[in-house]
């Protein structure tokens, strides 16, 4: 679950309070998530009510980048995409602090997230990623990828061969994986500012149609085949990484380019790509596996679904993108 501080009913009601959105009905901690603590709030407005998602910054979140998150939203929003959008305080700011820490309020999205995607729901991830990708790219703000191949090879390599072989006695192999990737980056590729998380848990889905992108707090300026590269991979297997669902990653990659055509080049990278994709959740996986303590109130996530994933691209190659 993720709810890592607690804020009493009077702190939420304060806290609303400074915001013209009306009284605070109700406030419940949402369990999913990892990185931030999220409630679902509900106020009372003219007749019925409305709800907003509060999120409270708690990890790998720096401050001096709220203005580049939060200004992203509002930008995706404003260009028509289905990003939740951010309700400013009665003084204009974006974002406030509670118990020293910041927290912003945005809007709910509709929608829920799909643990088993179809082919239509893969297609139409693939379209919204490349207007995205589209939208963001006059967005005016830059911030630089800070997990990208280099970071996941210096992770690795910092959680030690013994510590990463108590998880699994496969997993040090990775380190070397990733010191070889991070050495083959294709430089070049055209960019935008990316997503770069774009798991099924960041989607929120109806039918077929994509009702909300959500959690861009690892946004930042990298190539955009890149972050297609993240989807595939966290979307196109099942059981744990173990079986590739070809139907998926085919669907998503047709979804994208009837939206943005992939050039030659981003194409021919695919596959490197997304060997590189999944070296960045196999580190931070690993490195989350070995922090956080055993008896901690967070669910940690397998870093061996993404060895799996990585297996199957550094097999499978370009026939992974035919
Ligand atoms: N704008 C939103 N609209 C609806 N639900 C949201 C919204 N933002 C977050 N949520 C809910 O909160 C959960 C956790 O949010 P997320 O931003 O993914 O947290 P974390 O950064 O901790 O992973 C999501 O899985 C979703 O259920
Ligand atoms: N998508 C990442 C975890 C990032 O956490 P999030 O809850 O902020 O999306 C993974 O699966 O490792």
């Amino acid at each position: 679950m993720a709810v890592y501080t607690q804020l009493s009913a009077e702190t939420l009601a304060e806290l609303v309070a400074h915001y013209d959105v009306g009284e605070l009905v109700s406030a419940k901690g949402i369990a999913e998530g990892v990185s931030n603590s999220n409630w679902l709030l509900e106020t009372a407005w003219r007749a019925g009510g409305r709800r907003f998602i509060l999120t409270m910054y708690e990890r790998r979140i720096a401050v001096a980048d709220l203005p580049f998150f939060l200004g992203l939203l509002d930008h995706l929003s404003a260009a028509g995409l289905p990003v939740p959008h951010t309700i400013h305080d009665s003084a204009g700011a974006a974002w406030r602090e509670v118990q020293g820490k910041a927290v912003a309020l945005i809007e709910f999205l509709p929608g829920i997230s799909v643990d088993r995607p179809t082919p239509g729901q893969a297609g139409a991830v693939g379209a919204v990623l490349a207007r995205l990708h589209m939208a963001a790219r006059d967005f005016g703000r830059t911030r630089a990828n800070d997990l990208g191949p280099d970071t996941s090879a210096r992770v690795l390599a910092d959680c030690g061969g013994a510590a990463l072989a108590a998880i699994d006695p496969s997993l040090p192999t990775m380190a070397d994986e990733a010191a070889r990737v991070a050495g083959a980056w294709p430089g070049g590729l055209p960019q935008s500012v990316i997503h770069s998380d774009l798991f099924p848990d960041n989607v929120l889905i109806l039918g077929d149609r994509v009702s909300g992108l959500i959690d861009f707090y690892f946004a930042c300026q990298d190539a955009m085949a890149y972050d297609l590269a993240v989807t595939h991979a966290a979307w196109s297997f099942a059981d744990e990484g173990r079986s590739y669902r070809a139907e998926i990653g085919a669907a998503m990659v047709a979804g994208y380019e009837s939206v943005r055509p992939l050039e030659p080049a981003e194409r021919a990278a695919l596959p490197l790509l997304a060997e590189a994709a999944c070296l960045r959740f196999v580190s931070s996986r690993a490195q989350d596996w070995i922090e956080t303590p055993a008896d901690a109130l967070v669910t940690r996530k397998d870093p061996m679904d993404f060895v799996r994933r990585f297996e199957a691209y550094r097999a499978g190659g370009g026939e992974m993108f035919a």
